[in-house]
């Protein structure tokens, strides 16, 4: 069975909910899905390295803070350079996501980071493929998939008044699971396996 592991921090909750609905995603697109916290794998002695080179896929998330992912995501980016040395992540598939209190919020930064930890390791990044879905009159921005209108990744947007349990919206919340579903969906192509 396909195996993708998502790994992600939240400082507040936010980003968190956002990672159970890729994870949602992942299994509704035929796999398992694996949760794993960055504060987790702060450091190369953590036993889910083992897990990580395992999986088929993993799938990056933090919020943005400052313009970037969060130092608890950079910090398990930087840890990775282990594996790295050994290429264990070559040919996997990556994806990315965040979450941020802006519509735009410099989430691009964020996104362009996991995308280049990616590519460090010589992974193939997935990109979610779905149109912005607020670019039109005709179009909703708080009910629209896609709404802050990415493509490297998916950009989420909570309100920084609102708890995890508002925010982000059920539209958001929506295309953090299609992306699950998409990375499930192309890795049983990448790998030929049948989803289950
Ligand atoms: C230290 C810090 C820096 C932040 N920087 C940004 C930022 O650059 N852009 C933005 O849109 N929001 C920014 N925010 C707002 C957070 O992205 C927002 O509160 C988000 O929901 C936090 O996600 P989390 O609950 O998963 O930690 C920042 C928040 C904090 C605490």
């Amino acid at each position: 069975m396909i195996n993708v592991a998502i790994i992600y921090h939240s400082g507040y909750g936010h980003t968190e909910r956002l990672a159970q609905s890729v994870a949602v995603g992942v299994r509704d697109g035929g796999a398992e899905a694996g949760l794993f916290r960055a504060t987790e794998l702060a450091t190369p002695q953590s036993e889910h390295w083992t897990t990580l080179k395992a999986a088929d896929a993993l799938i990056f998330g933090a919020p943005t803070y400052m313009g970037a992912a969060s130092a608890e995501f950079k910090k398990f980016a930087d840890t990775s350079s282990h594996v790295w040395a050994n290429h264990d992540w070559k040919d996997k598939l990556a994806a990315g996501f965040t979450n941020s209190g802006s519509v735009a919020g410099d989430k691009s930064s964020t996104l362009n980071q996991m995308f280049i930890l990616a590519s460090q390791h010589g992974m193939i990044w997935v990109p979610p493929a779905f149109k912005p879905g607020f670019s039109k009159s005709s179009q909703e921005y708080d009910t629209a998939i896609n709404r802050t209108g990415f493509y490297t990744g998916v950009g989420t947007q909570s309100l920084d008044d609102h708890g995890p349990d508002q925010s982000p919206n059920a539209a958001d919340l929506e295309t953090g699971r299609r992306l699950g579903e998409r990375v499930a969906v192309v890795a049983h192509r990448w790998t030929g396996a049948q989803a289950a």
